[in-house]
């Protein structure tokens, strides 16, 4: 070699140097696979000329390929079959893809002379002459390949080659850290999802401490309640669904929750939902969770009760007023056990025991068509139906005497007892709203007695039976109102305005009877039809 030659060749060198210097530093810069992709286009189309590019990543076992990047001048014609060749795995020995990981050196491919693979028949097909192939090592990791793909052959110089060979290794190390990043990006998701699903419990449970109930001590000595405790404990330890059934405060979520603490999930959270409490439209939120931004309103992401009750119970409570629709979407995710998000893209595996509960016969609402049969099949597993407390009267005594210690401890009084007289009053009781109205009665009179014993209870009149002929019970004209208003309501079938409703037979406006029902503490399910 010539002095000239010589000098001529240092200084193609140090350019060549200088070319890889800059184009690494840009790699490097590179933080996902579009800015790489940017970053390779705009640095190689000023080095060589060239159509399309793409790179490849093999799995841990090196078995497997696919495409972690392509780049196109022309759009797919036909891109059903391209979606399906670019998303494809494929083995790594297939006489090509194995002879470009192996070598040390950059490989130039003939496609004219050669069998091709699926996946460069296909870039064949589009013109694809000749495939200039070198392997990405990182460390001693084979990382996977990289494939210039040209229509033109021979464009290429042997000081191109070189270039590229010296881009391999940064190439290397930067989709090395793009792939590691995408990693940690996807368990940061993770985290983040799990971070979110135990801030919902943590709510959950603050709302639910909030409510004060006591699972521990559910009473019932006589031999109905017995019963109910025979079938509780042998349906507890299984996954089976459970159907409660019985009218409003008879303690279906009592021992829903018994079923559930004696379950193998005792140690997770169950997790309730009123279908009834819930407006329509939130209600398949509620349930299914929703992504960001799916409907107005949505400005977080959001998980449903499902994915919060996952290998847990989820307590359907009031499940006879789920709407139709949400009827279909709970029978299928029923029989799928997966959800789907509002919004989301994909299905979520959950693993979910049901205990529903309704005050309604559910049968009746089927006859009626306005539950789904097939729903009520899958519901109807175990049925378990608590018996209103007028008929358990044995039960009245020890409810009462319970309910007494309960509230004198939390009032700070020391009653301890009710009168005899009393107690026959609460005998001859009905108790249209069972025991939440024994509760309730007992706390309020807890409240107003002064000794050490009850010697007052004002029931709802019209409910006792007369004990004596001529005698009458004085009651506040509320508790009369009250009463009277549920009767008419009933008569009414629960209808409130329009011609056939209580607001015409009581003749007041339909908005002054509302708020009168407000006023006075009647709801829905106390003028339901019982079951
Ligand atoms: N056997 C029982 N022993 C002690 N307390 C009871 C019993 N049954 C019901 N209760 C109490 O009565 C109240 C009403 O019970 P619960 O809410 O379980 O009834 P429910 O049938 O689910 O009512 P609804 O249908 O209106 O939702 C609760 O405070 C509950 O603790």
């Amino acid at each position: 070699m010539t002095k000239e030659n010589l000098w001529e060749s240092l200084q193609e060198k140090e350019k060549e140097q200088e070319v890889l210097l800059s184009f690494s530093n840009d790699l490097s810069a590179a933080r996902d696979k579009e800015e790489l992709s940017r970053i390779i286009h705009e640095r190689l189309s000023e080095l060589f000329v060239y159509d399309d590019f793409v790179i490849c990543t093999v799995d841990e076992a090196q078995k497997m390929h696919k495409t972690f990047f392509h780049f196109f001048r022309e759009k797919p014609k036909d891109y059903e079959l391209y979606d399906r060749v670019i998303n494809g795995s494929y083995p790594v020995e297939d006489g090509f893809y194995n002879l470009v990981l192996a070598s040390k050196e950059i490989i130039r491919f003939d496609l004219t002379k050669m069998e091709l693979p699926q996946y460069i028949q296909y870039h064949y097909n589009d013109g694809i002459r000749e495939v200039i192939a070198i392997a990405l090592h990182n460390q001693k990791r084979k990382v996977g390949t990289f494939f210039l793909l040209l229509k033109n052959p021979d464009t290429f110089t042997p000081q191109a080659l070189r270039l590229l060979q010296g881009l391999s290794y940064q190439l290397a190390i930067t989709i090395a850290n793009i792939i590691a990043n995408e990693q940690i990006e996807k368990q940061l998701n993770e985290i983040r999802h799990y971070k979110q699903q135990l801030e919902e419990e943590n709510l959950y449970l603050q709302e639910e401490r909030n409510e004060g109930y006591n699972f521990s001590e559910i009473i019932g000595a006589g031999t109905e309640m017995q019963k109910i405790f025979r079938l509780i404990s042998q349906v507890a330890p299984s996954d089976s669904t459970v159907l409660l059934m019985g009218e409003t405060g008879t303690g279906k979520e009592l021992i829903a929750r018994a079923i559930h603490n004696g379950s193998p999930h005792k140690d997770k959270l169950m997790v309730k939902v009123n279908c009834a409490t819930l407006p329509p439209n939130l209600i398949e939120s509620e349930l299914f969770g929703h992504e960001k931004g799916s409907f107005t309103g949505a400005t977080e992401r959001r998980i449903g009760k499902f994915e919060l009750a996952n290998n847990s119970t989820l307590f359907l409570d009031e499940v006879g007023e789920l709407p139709m629709e949400l009827q279909s979407k709970l029978l299928r995710v029923l029989q799928e056990k997966e959800i789907e998000r509002i919004g989301g893209r994909g299905s979520i595996k959950v693993n979910v025991r049901i205990i529903a509960a309704t005050n309604r016969s559910l049968q009746k609402e089927v006859d009626a068509g306005r539950f789904r049969s097939d729903l009520f099949y899958r519901l109807n597993v175990f049925p378990v139906t608590l018996p209103p407390l007028r008929n358990r009267k044995e039960d009245i005594p020890v409810l009462t005497n319970h309910f007494v210690a309960r509230y004198a401890r939390s009032a700070g009084k020391k009653i301890n007892t009710v009168s005899p007289k009393v107690m026959e009053s609460l005998l001859a009781y009905s108790w249209p709203g069972n025991v939440r109205e024994l509760e309730h009665l007992v706390e309020r009179s807890v409240l107003l007695t002064t000794g050490t014993t009850i010697r007052q209870m004002y029931l709802p009149a019209g409910n006792q039976k007369e004990t004596n002929a001529g005698e009458f019970t004085i009651v506040t004209l509320d508790e009369m109102e009250r009463t009277y208003i549920l009767k008419v309501l009933k008569v009414c079938k629960g209808r409130i305005s329009g011609p056939f409703g209580a607001a015409v037979k009581l003749g007041l406006p339909s908005t002054t009877l509302i708020s009168k029902m407000q006023k006075l503490g009647i709801k829905k399910e106390h003028f339901h039809d019982p079951l």
